[in-house]
């Protein structure tokens, strides 16, 4: 998350969308940040993204949403993309068994593009998308099973009636920020010299 020199207390926090073609990351994308749904929309080539400022607790964020192509053969069109994120939203849609399964798959994609410092503590957060279908392949209790053996938050979203998809964002937002103040309490320590520490005697070789 870096400041994104709007304000002083704007932070630009870069998000990327991914998960199977046809989950609904544009349209969450689009829910998200014009408040429109498109019934006709066509499939993503290569990377698009959108800026939008939200407010969570007080601290205002410039959310910057990549959404990236979901189909196989994009797929080197995309990953270049996915370095210098902040959080990555792993999309499938309750609709489809295939790409629940495949949320392995994008974690794993994910980390090895983007080639973050910290893997296990990265911010993801899953989205099951499409839950305004009522003929679900995903019950909420598998996700939330797979999300917490991840220790990933889960969100239930609709990009068609909007449910949870401010909410979901929002919770993204709120991911990096404790991500942050985590890496904010340890590097003090990092940095510090301790001066009780016994030095090697002098003339002694290493
Ligand atoms: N019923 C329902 N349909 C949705 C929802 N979200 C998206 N769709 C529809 O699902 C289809 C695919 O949506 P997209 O947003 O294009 O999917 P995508 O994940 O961006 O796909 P790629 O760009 O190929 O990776 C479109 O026809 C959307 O209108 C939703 O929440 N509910
Ligand atoms: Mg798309």
């Amino acid at each position: 998350m870096s400041s994104s020199g709007k304000t002083s207390r704007t932070k630009l926090v870069k998000v990327v969308l991914l998960g199977d073609g046809g989950v609904g990351k544009s349209s969450l994308m689009n829910r998200f940040v014009t408040n429109k749904f498109d019934s006709q929309s066509y499939h993503t080539i290569g990377v698009e993204f959108l800026n939008k400022d939200i407010t969570v607790s007080n601290n205002t964020y410039t959310m910057q949403i990549w959404d990236t192509a979901g189909q196989e053969r994009f797929k080197s069109l995309r990953t270049p993309f996915y370095r210098g994120a902040d959080c990555c939203l792993l999309t499938y849609s309750v609709d489809d068994i295939q790409s629940f399964k495949n949320l392995t798959m994008w974690k794993k994609e994910f980390l090895y593009y983007a080639d973050v410092q910290d893997e296990e503590h990265f911010p993801f957060v899953v989205l099951g998308n499409k839950v305004d279908i009522p003929e679900r392949q995903v019950s909420i209790d598998d996700a939330q099973i797979w999300c917490n053996h991840h220790k990933i938050p889960y969100y239930e979203t609709s990009a068609k009636d909007s449910t949870n998809v401010q909410i979901a964002f929002e919770g993204a937002a709120k991911r990096v920020k404790e991500q942050e103040e985590k890496l904010d309490l340890k590097s003090p320590h990092a940095n510090t010299v301790d001066l009780n520490k016994r030095l090697p005697k002098s003339g002694s070789c290493c």
